[in-house]
């Protein structure tokens, strides 16, 4: 399973997880409006993990800027990118696209069909007035009627309690790749605390 941390900022912070945990993707938040926005980009240090940049709506130039200034592995579209979009950033940069989708019980899956050649992931959040960070759980058991083949990363709200719940998810569901874990793992914005995630990911990888 995929374990993806978000919202990372803090240069110890960042350290202390990649030496304890050495989660698989580390997320870092280009949407000015987050309270973990990253505004200064050189402060963020060396890891050993792929790097993945979140934006909201912001404009390929800008996207395409910051993976070559950053060196991001990963560039999650958490905003209401359409295909043509993510199409013209596959084009202009090589990372990988991680694309966001927010899940209801109106959820269209042919919908999800035409980014499927262009990105890497799908990355499941739940609906809320922002674009993500909400710490909010939506309801899971939609995904079991997701038809794709494109595997997907499950995020909004997950927490130390949720271990089981994805555990049973994935037997349910095999295209669920992995989880993105972010709020409910914070000391304040932008800092983790390493004890509560490395304890959720002996669990989750147990
Ligand atoms: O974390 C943020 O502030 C944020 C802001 C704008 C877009 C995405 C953001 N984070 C992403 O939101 C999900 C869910 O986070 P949470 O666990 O509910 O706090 C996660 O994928 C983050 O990458």
């Amino acid at each position: 399973m995929i374990v993806k941390v978000c919202g990372m900022r803090d240069a110890d912070n960042i350290r202390e997880l990649d030496e304890k945990v050495q989660p698989d993707l580390m997320g870092m938040i280009f949407y000015p409006k987050s309270p973990r926005y990253v505004a200064d980009h050189s402060a963020i240090p060396a890891t050993n993990a792929a790097k993945v940049g979140v934006f909201v709506n912001a404009p390929v130039a800008e996207i395409v800027e910051t993976v070559q200034g950053f060196g991001l592995d990963y560039i999650q579209l958490h905003g209401n990118e359409d295909v043509a979009f993510v199409a013209e950033l596959k084009q202009k940069t090589t990372a990988n696209v991680i694309k966001v989708f927010r899940v209801t019980a109106e959820v269209d899956w042919e919908f999800l069909k035409g980014f499927e050649p262009h990105v890497a992931y799908f990355l499941f959040d739940t609906e809320t007035k922002g674009y993500g960070g909400s710490g909010k759980q939506f309801d899971w058991q939609l995904l079991g009627a997701y038809p794709l083949d494109k595997p997907f990363l499950l995020s909004g709200g997950i927490d130390q309690e949720s271990v089981a719940d994805i555990l049973r998810l994935k037997q349910q569901q095999p295209q669920l790749a992995g989880v993105d874990i972010n709020s409910k793992f914070e000391r304040e914005p932008a800092v983790k605390d390493i004890v509560k995630i490395s304890r959720f990911v002996k669990q989750l990888k147990n």
